[in-house]
């Protein structure tokens, strides 16, 4: 069921455009991510839909309440959106205990204090956190600090969940820990979660759909799955995934396409609008697509492997064809020298410079 409808949101900051036309809608019991580089717009987007900034033009609805509509000029407080945020830094009050911290908002809004006593123990338990009560942020670790913020914002019981960058305090361990609970939260409490991130891992492992923004704009929406494997622009291969990325020319026969640089040439699928024929392009291949053989055969070009790198859980080969350079990846230590890779015609992406 769709909780959150954001519609044509355009905002100014400082003179510049800098949210052109955003679109979306999420629904209740999944997590969508604001995925892109930094400055394109990741935050901005979710202050409007917290109430924390106003667009100049567009209309964001929450459940069955517009909670902001520029025709009718209409903007709910952000108290009132029924949302809860979480941020990057966890901001909790050094000198109140976990409980105090988590009651705060909930003595602001009048709620008696056994209510809110029960509604705290209540999200406390559920993060886990219900022995850590009487503690105080600093006698917490990172990772349970950061938990205290995500009860802080749940105990309003809020439609929507909002989280900007709630990981990238964390370790490399707890994030990987973190985006598993945190999907799992907002599933179970079939809320609507709402993720900003730059990094890629974590958007592709905790999302349900990924919006990814460029310059103010969603450029590509879509499951992690369709993101990572037709991405609709370079900009979206080129984000995501690790990537071999080469520059040629882009030939088109009949049978299909071709991108050819000074002393290599590779056979691949154009993605999007074709250019014209034998106009500059990119190639984009994901590591991991990328076989390494021992022996020719008809589907393989020879490279020559230059050095191989161990990575602990798989071995990197450093591969060059003339002046194409590229990476791969393999189970097991390969002497340097003569090697014959496989591509898969449909895992190289060709773009056009527009793309
Ligand atoms: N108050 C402001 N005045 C002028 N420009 C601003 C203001 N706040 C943000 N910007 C600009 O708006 C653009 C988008 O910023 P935003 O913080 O939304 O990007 P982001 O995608 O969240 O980036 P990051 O991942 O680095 O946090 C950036 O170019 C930024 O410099």
């Amino acid at each position: 069921m769709t909780e959150l409808v954001v519609r044509n949101i355009h905002k100014y900051l400082g003179g510049l455009h800098i949210l052109q036309g955003a679109n979306f809608s999420a629904n209740r019991g999944s997590i969508v991510s604001l995925l892109g580089a930094s400055g394109s717009g990741k935050t901005t987007l979710l202050r409007c839909i917290a109430g924390l900034e106003q667009p100049e033009v567009g209309r964001i609805s929450i459940g069955d309440a517009v909670v902001f509509d520029s025709d009718s000029r209409l903007t709910m407080a952000p108290e009132n959106r029924n949302i809860g945020l979480v941020f990057q830094s966890y901001a909790l009050w050094p000198h109140r205990t976990v409980l105090e911290n988590v009651a705060y908002g909930l003595k602001l809004r009048n709620v008696n204090k056994a209510d809110a006593y029960k509604r705290v123990q209540t999200t406390l338990e559920r993060m886990g956190l219900g022995h850590l009560a009487e503690r105080y942020p600093d006698q917490l670790s990172g990772g349970q600090q950061q938990r205290v913020a995500i009860c802080r914002a749940l105990v309003y019981e809020p439609r929507v969940l909002l989280m900007d960058e709630p990981l990238s305090n964390l370790d490399a361990k707890l994030r990987e820990e973190a985006r598993y609970w945190i999907r799992k939260l907002v599933l179970d409490l079939e809320i609507c979660g709402v993720l900003v991130t730059h990094d890629q891992s974590e958007a592709l492992a905790a999302s349900d759909n990924i919006l990814l923004l460029r310059n103010g704009a969603i450029v590509q929406e879509g499951t992690p799955q369709d993101i990572y494997s037709k991405p609709a622009s370079f900009y979206a291969a080129d984000f995501l995934g690790a990537n071999n990325v080469a520059k040629g020319r882009i030939q088109h026969h009949a049978d299909g396409a071709r991108i050819i640089g000074p002393n290599w040439s590779l056979n691949g699928v154009v993605v999007g609008n074709g250019g014209d024929n034998n106009a500059e392009g990119k190639a984009v291949i994901r590591v991991e697509q990328i076989a390494v053989h021992g022996a020719p055969a008809p589907d393989r070009i020879e490279m020559q492997l230059e050095a191989c790198l161990y990575l602990g859980d798989r071995w990197e080969y450093r591969l060059t064809c003339g002046e194409l350079e590229a990476k791969a990846f393999g189970p097991k230590m390969v002497q340097p020298g003569k090697v014959w890779a496989e591509i898969p015609r449909e895992s190289v992406w060709l773009f056009h410079e527009a793309a």
